[in-house]
């Protein structure tokens, strides 16, 4: 069960990523159990998780965030110049592992995806009535890649879906707040300024052959 504890408002080092991080996942969206959206009201884009243990052994089960890109081929989006073929790179918060509020039995890898760090956050604290969490037009089959830049929590068991959502309203903040740090934005935001290392993994993450 989830400890009664307050949780910290920033996840990971404020001097950036450490080993193993960031750690690069791809896949195409795939149908998970439904949950996400009718359940909670917050759709997660399932990928694959069949060959984890085996590439990634790192991974732990428990909540992460990073950045994701999808394939411009089938996910198009409007930018203030039209539409672009660029892929487009958003924030997100995700869960690998069995949700023990469902008591799955095969790992999954569920990612939410929120809004651009300059737009306003949906799920700030103190806003009035229920949570919105951001939602896009549906993009099943796209391909996603995915950066994790960083360990949140461990996954847990929650007296009602109420506190599981509230946990995961606090990780999407919590993901915000780290991600909004210089050594994390690089990896969104393109300043010219950003380190080999950093453009090279930027550049994997658009890269969909
Ligand atoms: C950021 C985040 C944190 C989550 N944490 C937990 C958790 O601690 N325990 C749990 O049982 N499920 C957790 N979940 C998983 C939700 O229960 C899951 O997204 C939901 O069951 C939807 O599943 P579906 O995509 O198969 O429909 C988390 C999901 C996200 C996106
Ligand atoms: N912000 C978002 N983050 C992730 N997926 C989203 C988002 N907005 C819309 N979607 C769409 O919703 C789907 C996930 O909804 P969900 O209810 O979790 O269903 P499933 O159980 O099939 O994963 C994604 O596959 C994607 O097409
Ligand atoms: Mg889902």
């Amino acid at each position: 069960m989830r400890p009664d504890k307050p949780r910290e408002p920033v996840a990971g080092p404020d001097a950036g990523p450490e080993p193993p991080y960031p750690v690069r996942l791809s896949g195409p969206v795939i149908k998970g159990f439904g949950r996400g959206s009718k359940d909670l009201g917050i759709p997660t884009a399932n990928i694959p998780a069949d060959d984890l243990s085996e590439k990634h052994p790192e991974l732990t089960t428990g909540v992460y965030y990073g950045i994701v890109a999808l394939d411009p081929k089938t996910y198009q989006h409007e930018t203030s110049e039209g539409s672009t073929s660029t892929a487009v790179v958003l924030p997100a918060v995700l869960s690998i592992g069995y949700n023990p509020f469902y008591k799955n039995t095969v790992r999954s890898v569920e990612i939410h995806i929120m809004p651009a760090l300059t737009e306003p956050s949906p799920t700030a604290a103190g806003q009035e009535g229920q949570t919105k969490f951001n939602r896009l037009p549906d993009f099943y089959q796209t391909r996603l890649n995915l950066l994790i830049l960083g360990y949140i929590r461990p996954e847990f068991d929650y007296v009602s879906l109420e506190a599981l959502v509230e946990d995961i309203r606090v990780d999407c903040e919590v993901a915000r707040e780290s991600l909004l740090r210089e050594a994390y934005k690089c990896y969104l935001v393109d300043s010219g300024k950003a380190s080999g290392k950093v453009s090279e993994d930027r550049e994997w993450l658009v890269s969909f052959d």
